[in-house]
């Protein structure tokens, strides 16, 4: 198996918000060019541009609407996420959640850009159902151990290796990234031990004190 994929989602935390946003970035491009690991952030729409455009590393959207040009105010489009920066997007997060129509809308729109999609999931069978829409990613994270600091892999490891399994069946080339409570280097170890090929997190890493620590210690055991 080779290195995994990181993506801090930085949801609408202070600490990672404007300048932070940057910060934080720069503290993620150091630790994954010390060791080859890529990570990617996922800022607030309104910082992709700052922070594509001040720090090289993969920059994602918290979310995209299944729309194009035209009549949809308030909506985020997916040209215009592309143009800001953005190389992909999370789609269905358990804090922006969909419904299935509108979740296969975005990934369309995800592809029609060019954007990478990591379509959230909260169990096994909706891991299954979207893994069937063919994402490039799908992140399982059970909503009650989000922000808890309780490890999914620790505390929910069949809901890991139950999704790695149900999308090996269904579409082995979808990757299967964990999230929920994941800070330590033993909870990115344990993760990638029940079959995940990476992690998205956020809380652990984008309210540290020190970021960059904080991240260095995520990899340690990888
Ligand atoms: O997008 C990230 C997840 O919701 C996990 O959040 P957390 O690392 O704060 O538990």
């Amino acid at each position: 198996m080779g290195l995994p994929f990181i993506v801090l989602n930085y949801k609408t935390y202070l600490q990672g918000t404007g300048q932070g946003a940057v910060e934080i970035a720069k503290a993620c491009k150091a630790v994954s060019e010390e060791s080859g690991i890529e990570i990617a952030v996922a800022p607030q729409l309104p910082d992709i541009y700052r922070v594509a455009s001040e720090v090289e590393l993969p920059v994602f959207s918290q979310h995209l609407d299944g729309i194009g040009a035209g009549s949809f105010t308030g909506h985020v489009f997916g040209k215009s996420i592309k143009e800001a920066g953005a190389v992909g997007t999370l789609i269905n997060h358990s804090e922006k959640r969909l419904t299935l129509a509108e979740i296969e809308a975005s990934l369309k729109a995800a592809k029609e850009f060019g954007l990478r999609s990591i379509i959230c999931t909260n169990n096994v069978p909706t891991t299954a159902a979207a893994a069937a829409l063919g994402p490039d990613y799908v992140a399982i994270e059970p909503p009650e151990l989000i922000g808890s600091g309780i490890p999914v892999s620790k505390a929910d490891p069949e809901v890991v290796s139950g999704s790695v399994e149900a999308v090996a069946k269904i579409d082995p080339r979808v990757k299967v990234l964990c999230g929920a409570g994941i800070s330590k280097g033993e909870d990115l170890r344990a993760a990638l031990d029940l079959g995940s090929q990476g992690v998205l997190l956020a809380s652990g890493i984008v309210k540290a004190a020190d970021p960059k620590a904080a991240l260095e210690d995520l990899i340690r055991l990888v």
